[in-house]
């Protein structure tokens, strides 16, 4: 089965500043992700470039099996960690600039998200708290139908309790079919919903592995594991 995301011998550097070197791994269809690591370790340079943001230094980025671009971008939903709405936007304009961007946009998918974010159509985007903010940003990504989902730190904002029904809203709405990738410091939190992991070190794949075959074959649930691996 063509894998959904695949990065080959990248290599990423800012300027003289090495952030990936060396970096392969493939995400195949229906997988939830887990992209961990410590502050600075690569996370976000590996979501933009599978988002098609930059290209890397050396080394490819494809999506379903072609090079990051035009096409990519258009079956690739990203959610960065910082809002992408402008401060005269009310939620109701959010939804409708998105609905305008993105072909594969779901209305009625979005129409159950905001009801389930608790999200109202007449609120202002600048009025919104940091974790209403992030409610809105995950209901513009995930309503659309699109093959890789990408999120960047999504639910750093969300309060404890709320954090799990989000959660589940998460694998309830995403296309099934599609990867989604999330990237987080909240381990113990969000581990329950991973199929896979992904962990990053000093710009390089320290693991990738199945959560199941992780407790067979380490006997260790993610938390632990991450916590093992960092502490090196
Ligand atoms: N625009 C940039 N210019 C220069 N260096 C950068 C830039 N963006 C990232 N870096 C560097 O690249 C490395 C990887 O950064 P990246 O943001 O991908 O890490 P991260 O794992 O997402 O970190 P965090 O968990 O703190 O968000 C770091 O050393 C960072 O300082």
């Amino acid at each position: 089965m063509e894998p959904i995301l695949q990065l080959k011998d990248v290599v990423k550097r800012y300027g003289t500043k090495p952030a990936l070197s060396g970096v392969s791994f493939e995400v195949g269809p229906g997988k939830i992700i887990g992209l961990l690591g410590s502050n600075g370790s690569g996370k976000t340079t590996i979501m933009k470039l599978a988002a098609g943001l930059m290209q890397p230094t050396s080394g490819s980025v494809a999506v379903c099996g072609l090079p990051t671009g035009k096409y990519s971008k258009a079956c690739t939903a990203f959610m960065p960690d910082k809002p992408l709405t402008e401060s005269w936007m009310k939620v109701r304009d959010a939804i409708a600039f998105s609905r305008d961007l993105y072909p594969d946009f779901d209305d009625a998918k979005a129409r159950d998200m905001l009801s389930f974010m608790q999200l109202n159509p007449d609120d202002k985007t600048t009025s919104l708290s940091k974790g209403m903010n992030e409610r809105l940003q995950l209901t513009l990504t995930i309503s659309r139908n699109a093959k890789l989902y990408l999120l960047d730190e999504p639910i750093g904002g969300v309060d404890p309790v709320a954090r799990d029904k989000i959660l589940d809203a998460i694998v309830q709405y995403y296309n099934e079919e599609s990867s989604l990738i999330i990237s987080t410091h909240l381990v113990r939190d969000i581990e329950r919903i991973f199929d896979e992991v992904l962990f990053i070190k000093e710009g390089k794949v320290a693991l990738h592995e199945a959560v199941d075959d992780l407790r067979m074959k380490y006997g260790k649930g993610v938390d632990e594991m991450f916590k093992e691996v960092y502490a090196q």
